[in-house]
């Protein structure tokens, strides 16, 4: 692998932080040997909070509903609260926690701090769920289910969300550091994350399209706007939209203080979950290295392809790689807690 951004996909994985995988009890988690690519095995239900909680899901529902109403941004910020969870010691709410006296967590970690968004809209469903089912679900599964909603919100397709997962006591800076995908390393770096966790190279395709809502800061791709691979010229590929480019260079002019101003992830619709991402792609307006790279492989490019041709293949697959990424190292059972607030353990 490439070095350079860290030391390889594997590392923070088997740093002995998180006894929790692989340990037995966690059907959610695959090792990478076996059943990858379908039917992981998964300890999680649909009707898991039937009983105890019969309102839940509309709770979630109406909770992001009204956080989206005055900020449509939300949407994509929920989607991503649940990735940046799943892939650093599987989707156990450890984002959601704040630093502590006992570990410094998630929510400072370079790919999180002052970039990941929601903890107050979870926090508030949290309080309102915490009122008519006290300490039964987890935070864990509110941000599995306003991730769907959020989707749904915006467009894109339903799909039911496997339930039962439960919080962590603990989160890890590090791992966020270590774990989480970076728009600037290459790909094959970028898929050996995702098959660490059990994921696979579609996944990466098809979870990418989920940058078909939301924004990303000038700092994450200035560089191909005016001096790329130093050219001192913008990226052909964008040159080649000057629409496009002169759309960038006004929200991001070249000076520093631009470096945390927004431009849309998709430029064609940008609170619209379709499959426009996967058109841009195509037409080689991907905003991210990490987004238009794809066309750079062979089998990456024949999916996003056929996405960019149907939109309902792409819904399709989309809710299919959602759940095997809500199965990442979940604990059930006993195992972990269930939170009173999600900013806290315990
Ligand atoms: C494949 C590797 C990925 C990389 C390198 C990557 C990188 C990024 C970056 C750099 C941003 C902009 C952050 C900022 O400027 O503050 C972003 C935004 C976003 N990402 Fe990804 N991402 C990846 C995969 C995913 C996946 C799998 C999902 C969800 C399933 C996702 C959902 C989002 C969403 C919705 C936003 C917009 C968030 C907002 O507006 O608040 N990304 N991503
Ligand atoms: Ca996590």
């Amino acid at each position: 692998f490439p070095s350079g951004y860290n030391d390889g996909p594997k590392n923070g994985y088997n740093n002995g932080y998180n006894s929790g995988y692989n340990n037995g009890h966690n059907g959610g988690y695959n090792n990478g040997h076996g059943s990858r690519g379908y039917g992981m095995i998964s300890n999680l239900d649909y009707r898991f909070y039937d009983r105890s909680c019969p309102r839940l899901q509309m709770m979630v529902k109406s909770g992001v509903w009204r956080a989206f109403k005055d900020d449509s941004r939300i949407a994509a910020s929920l989607l991503r609260l649940h990735f940046h969870d799943c892939f650093v010691n599987g989707c156990d709410g450890s984002i959601l926690l704040d630093d502590s006296e006992d570990f410094k967590g998630e929510k400072n970690a370079l790919p999180n701090r002052n970039s990941v968004r929601g903890f107050d809209v979870i926090e508030d469903i949290k309080t309102d769920i915490e009122s008519v089912c006290p300490l039964t679900v987890s935070c864990a599964d509110i941000v599995a289910l306003a991730a769907r909603e959020a989707v749904v919100l915006t467009g894109g397709p339903f799909w039911p969300v496997p339930l039962g997962r439960r919080d962590s006591l603990t989160a890890s800076e590090q791992a966020a550091n270590t774990n989480l995908p970076s728009p600037f390393e290459p790909l094959e770096n970028i898929t050996a994350k995702f098959v660490s966790l059990g994921l696979d190279f579609k996944d990466v395709v098809v979870l990418s399209g989920a940058h078909t809502i939301g924004f990303a800061q000038c700092f994450v791709f200035k560089h191909r706007l005016f001096n790329f691979k130093g050219s001192g010229q913008p990226d052909p590929n964008l040159a080649a939209s000057s629409d496009l480019l002169s759309k960038l260079t006004d929200t991001c002019p070249n000076v520093d203080s631009s470096n945390s101003n927004l431009a849309p992830l998709d430029a064609a619709s940008v609170v619209k979950f379709d499959n426009a991402y996967y058109v841009n792609l195509m037409n080689n307006v991907g905003l991210l290295d990490s987004d238009q790279i794809l066309m750079s492989d062979s089998n990456a490019a024949a999916l996003v392809k056929s996405y960019s041709e149907s939109p309902y293949l792409f819904s399709r697959d989309f809710a299919v790689s959602m759940v095997k990424m809500g199965n990442i190292g979940v604990m059930t059972g006993s195992d972990g807690v269930i939170r009173a607030r999600c900013g806290f353990p315990g």
